[in-house]
């Protein structure tokens, strides 16, 4: 069974479409790369995934479990989705409120009631994983764009969640950063996480990223291709590389 489940899953916003008629599964694990031009979907579908706003049709089904508008307007079951699929926002000012580095990666884990000493073990592993540890008593609005994306990710892997979520996580970052970023995901991968990142740098994503979902402009799944039937496909390469 697939981890998560779409069936002609549309969301509408009120004056324009946001996603029409999607059907997708993806599995436990893997590692896809959502692709496609400028206000296409891919954080809408992002958004959905995490459990911010329900599917206006269709269903979205997260191991098992249907995603309604009911499930998410229960707070325990809110929470239980969102302990096990977390989002990086693309814009990372919206997710770092706290006064220190190390209080805005405990937040989550101190929310879910752990013990001080394990919240604590959290703070130092996920400084760690991120390459933050130099962050820890830093003022997050005060670091630089690529610091608050590596803050940003190691306060949702404080929660250890079974998904990872990532908007854009490229966005702002040297060539180098950008590296480092894939290859903390390809290792968060190798961990045991599934990967899904919205990016639109095909030339960055395209040796890491074993699966590409390809959006079109009419907010619709246009391919859905492994790397390896990507690179049959030269036509379908060459726009990715317009993006
Ligand atoms: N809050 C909103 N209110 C109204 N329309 C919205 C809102 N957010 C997104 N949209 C619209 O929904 C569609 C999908 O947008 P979305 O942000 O999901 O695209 P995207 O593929 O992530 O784009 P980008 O690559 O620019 O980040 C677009 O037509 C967009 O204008």
């Amino acid at each position: 069974m697939a981890l998560i489940e779409l069936t002609d899953l549309s969301y509408d916003y009120p004056n324009t479409c946001g996603l029409d008629q999607l059907n997708l599964q993806l599995n436990a694990g893997e590692f896809i790369c959502l692709m496609g031009p400028n206000g296409s979907g891919k954080s809408t579908l992002l958004r959905i995934l995490s459990g911010l706003e329900p599917a206006t049709q269709g269903t979205y089904t997260f191991d098992g479990q249907v995603i309604t508008t009911d499930y998410l307007a229960d707070p325990q079951d809110r929470q239980r989705l969102h302990q096990q699929i977390g989002l990086v926002f693309q814009n990372t000012d919206v997710q770092l409120f706290n006064t220190s580095v190390a209080d805005e990666i405990a937040f989550g884990p101190r929310q879910l009631g752990l013990s001080e000493a394990e919240v604590a073990q959290r703070v130092t592993d996920c400084l760690a994983l991120t390459h933050s540890s130099d962050l820890r008593d830093r003022v997050p609005y005060q670091l630089s764009g690529g610091e608050k994306k590596r803050v940003a990710l190691a306060s949702v892997l404080a929660l250890n969640p079974r998904v990872l979520l990532l908007d854009e996580p490229l966005n702002g970052l040297t060539i180098a950063a950008q590296q480092q970023m894939l290859t903390l995901l390809q290792t968060l991968q190798a961990a045991g996480k599934t990967i899904i990142m919205a990016s639109h740098n095909f030339k960055q994503v395209q040796a890491v990223a074993p699966r590409f979902v390809i959006f079109n402009a009419d907010h619709q799944i246009q391919a859905d291709l492994t790397a390896t039937e990507l690179t049959a496909q030269p036509d379908q390469q060459a726009e990715l590389l317009t993006l």
